[in-house]
């Protein structure tokens, strides 16, 4: 059930979405001393049909054994290593703002291989102060910062105005995985991947899946109002 680490697979994106899931899950049964377990249970821990996990499981060569399901500390090496988990990846905030200083606060992404080598603000009252063991520079010295210690992921929490330019400048030393907070749509070349975090996106989907719950219960109400705009009790009444 072994999956060759060196072999590049195509995975389908919404597979790699679930993989983190999956991950999540298996480190949470570990902790609990779980040694394996089948693909119904962690199905169901994950909130995915067992058919699907398979099948998500499949893309990485790793296919369970038939009665005992998965060994949990392999299954997660084997998805730690697919997401590119199980080697160092230095990361570099740009905008030490609010959002920038809540990040770089944020222990749990050195647990899951990402580590916080880089803070970068124009604003002088930041110059010199500490996160985490990091000093925030102003971001001219990202060039230098670079050469020292390659950067592979920058993430953007300016405001939209400066985005373009930043993003454009971390492109130029060679960064070439960008998470963008701001609410801007960045261009960049081919080989560069971009991904933007936009919390009012999944608020206004929660408001959606709300607001359908919600219209969904009044419906039986609805369908039993007759062409008056009355329910049958309401009519009997008058
Ligand atoms: N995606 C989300 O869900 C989400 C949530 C909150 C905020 N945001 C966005 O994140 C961004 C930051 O929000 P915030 O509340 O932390 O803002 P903030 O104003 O507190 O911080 C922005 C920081 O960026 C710095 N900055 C501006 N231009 C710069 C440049 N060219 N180079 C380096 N630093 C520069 C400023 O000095 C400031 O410290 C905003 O674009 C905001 O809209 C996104």
């Amino acid at each position: 059930m072994s999956a060759d680490p060196a072999v590049r697979r195509e995975i389908p994106d919404a597979t790699v979405a679930r993989l983190p899931e999956y991950l999540r899950s298996l480190s949470r049964l570990a902790e609990q001393g779980v040694l394996s377990v089948s693909s119904e249970e962690l199905a169901a821990a994950v909130g995915v049909r067992s058919a699907q996990l398979r099948k998500d499981l499949s893309h990485l060569g790793s296919y369970g054994v038939r009665g005992v399901g998965y060994e949990v500390d392999t299954l997660a090496l084997e998805i730690s290593r697919a997401l590119g988990l199980t080697q160092d990846w230095p990361v570099a905030i740009v905008g030490m703002g609010n959002l920038g200083h809540a990040l770089a606060s944020y222990s749990g992404f050195v647990t899951k291989g990402f580590r916080i080598v880089a803070l970068f603000d124009d604003e002088p009252g930041l110059r010199g102060e500490v996160v985490q063991g990091v000093a925030i520079q102003p971001f001219r010295e990202l060039p230098a910062r670079h050469a020292l210690d390659p950067i592979s992921i920058g993430v953007i929490a300016t405001p939209a105005v400066a985005a373009q330019t930043v993003c454009d400048r971390l492109v130029e030393v060679g960064v070439r995985s960008i998470l963008n907070f701001a609410p801007a749509v960045l261009s960049v070349p081919d080989d560069v991947d971009v991904r933007r975090v936009d919390l009012s996106t999944e608020l206004q989907i929660l408001a959606f899946h709300a607001q359908q719950k919600a219209l969904g219960a009044l419906e039986p109400v609805a369908a039993a109002r007759g062409i008056d705009g009355r329910t049958p009790s309401e009519a009997v009444a008058t």
